[in-house]
């Protein structure tokens, strides 16, 4: 036998071993050329600003519209990018969802309703509720309920303005949106707005509940509390309890009357559609009354504050309402609800645009955001790693000069309206107040009919100022963007109206 050729040996083991080193550097150059967004600042640097949350966010976003926010175990990147948005809500959508970090935060108030699931429980809901909202059923049942509680606020505030009362108006807006969001979901009459009893508990805690929920985002010691049933844990857990026995109380009271067939009310709706499961049915109704109660009231809140703030526009609405509803200065405020049908708020557009501009400033979901399930790039170059937080912020980019122009700060509703008056959208990556993608908001037409119904009832009937011109008005560092401390308004009548014995008692 030949030796052994060992040149031969030692030139393929050579051969080996470059191979091996050349492929260790070329994934440690790949690894080196990854860069990541420029650090904004600190959980910490987040708590001492987080008085002014939203506002610290935005200085930031002046000098990068993409930034990091490191945390102890975590980082958060912050982006005002559309093309960034639009691939994360869009584009590579598999790739980014609520993941374990939101579904654990918001799993004990929402269990696995709409907005804590991602994948098959996600769409299975999405195509059903989707479904729901496009049926004209549910918006003329829900017109109907909207004209109803408008009219009754409008009640409402007219003793006030016969009493020279000032009024809190944030918190009628809240009420009634919570009264309009249970009739159409529930089926049921809270009355909260005149103070009735039945549903002031349900709505305490629930209030109380979300509040709670809002605080797990900036306290981590949050799952330690909730294991020793302490502090604000403790309270969730009460109000809980609470709120799910008054909600299964609802459901089972339907299924005993087999109230179902015929109801425009979306319980009604699923139970006709075989789906029973008590806790399953909860979820998903409770996810609705938080998507729709106080997104659509703070909304209200910041519209009327802009108009006390421009009070030419208040007179450019009435104009407007009163032409496309056909009313004028003797018309009653039931006429008024009822007039408002579904041809007058299509022609109201500057109204539209009034409310849209209002959401580009003061967006009811101020941030907003997901988690990245697996590492990848964005358009802008920069990467992001498996498990970080993502999120877009509306109320940062309402605000950027290169999105809005060099009046981005000021509130314009011409804007929205091209030049025959007609509202014109804007990209949902540029416009995010509703997201955008295939989980852009399910009640965005029902929210615009809820808040078109409100002001044009309230504008063609009232006049209204701020009580104290001299008292800022800012926000409450909270998921949805609510004005601190409420709205003070004073009203006057643009109608000619007796304040009837019913109104005064109210
Ligand atoms: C001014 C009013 C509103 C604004 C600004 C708004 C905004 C939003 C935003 C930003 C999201 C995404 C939240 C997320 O990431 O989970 C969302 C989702 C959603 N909204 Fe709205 N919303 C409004 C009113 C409503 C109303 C009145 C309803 C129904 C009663 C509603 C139903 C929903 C639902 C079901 C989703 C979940 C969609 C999904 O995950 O597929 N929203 N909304």
């Amino acid at each position: 036998m030949d030796p052994p050729n060992y040149s031969i040996v030692i030139a393929v083991f050579a051969a080996i071993l470059v191979a091996s080193l050349f492929r260790i550097w070329v994934t440690k150059e790949k690894q080196q050329k990854k860069k990541y967004h420029p650090i904004g600042g600190t959980i910490f640097h987040l708590l001492y600003n987080f008085r002014r949350f939203y506002d610290y966010l935005t200085d930031l976003t002046h000098k990068n519209t993409t930034f990091r926010i490191l945390y102890l175990d975590n980082v958060e990147i912050y982006t005002c990018d559309p093309a960034n948005i639009e691939y994360f809500l869009k584009t590579n959508f598999a790739n980014y969802g609520k993941g374990s970090f939101h579904h654990d935060i918001l799993e004990d108030l929402l269990g696995d309703g709409i907005f804590t699931v991602d994948g098959e429980r996600w769409r299975h809901q999405r195509k059903m509720s989707s479904y729901e909202f496009s049926t004209r059923n549910l918006r003329e049942f829900s017109s109907g309920v909207f004209k109803t509680n408008a009219a009754k606020l409008a009640h409402l505030l007219s003793a006030a303005v016969a009493s020279n009362q000032t009024v809190e108006i944030q918190d009628l807006f809240m009420k009634s949106s919570l009264d309009s969001v249970f009739k159409v979901v529930l089926g049921v009459d809270l009355e909260s707005m005149r103070g009735a009893n039945q549903g002031d508990q349900f709505s305490k805690a629930f209030d109380q509940a979300s509040e709670m929920t809002t605080l797990r985002y900036v306290d981590i010691s949050w799952p330690i509390k909730k294991f020793l049933n302490v502090g604000s844990e403790a309270t969730l857990r009460k109000c809980m309890k609470v709120v799910d026995a008054f909600v299964y109380k609802v459901i089972d009271n339907k299924i005993a009357q087999q109230q179902v067939s015929g109801k425009g009310d979306i319980l009604s709706r699923f139970l006709e559609m075989q789906e029973t499961d008590p806790k399953y049915l909860k979820d998903i109704i409770l996810s609705f009354i938080i998507a729709g109660k106080d997104t659509t009231a703070s909304t209200l809140s910041w519209f009327f504050y802009m108009m006390c703030k421009h009070p030419h526009l208040q007179d450019k609405i009435l104009e407007e309402v009163r032409a496309a509803a056909e009313l004028d200065q003797r018309s009653a405020i039931d006429d008024i609800a009822t007039s408002i049908t579904e041809a007058a708020l299509d022609k109201m557009q500057f109204l539209h645009a009034a409310l849209t501009e209002t959401l580009r400033l003061y967006p009811a979901v101020p941030s907003d955001g997901k988690m990245c399930f697996a590492d990848d790039t964005f358009p802008d170059g920069f990467s992001v790693k498996k498990g970080n937080l993502v999120s877009y912020v509306p109320y940062s980019m309402g605000r950027m000069k290169s999105l809005w122009g060099d009046d981005a700060e000021e509130f314009k509703p011409e804007r929205w309206l091209d030049h025959n008056g007609v509202f014109q959208q804007q990209s949902p990556f540029k416009f995010t107040a509703f997201q955008g993608g295939p989980r852009i908001c399910l009640g965005k037409e029902f929210a615009y009919r809820q808040m078109k119904v409100f002001a044009s009832v309230l504008l063609a009937a009232f006049s209204f100022k701020l009580a104290d011109e001299s008292k800022p008005v800012t926000y409450r560092p909270m998921l949805t963007l609510q004005i601190d401390g409420g709205l003070h308004l004073t009203a006057a009548f643009r109608i000619k109206h007796e304040v009837t014995m019913e109104e005064a008692s109210l």
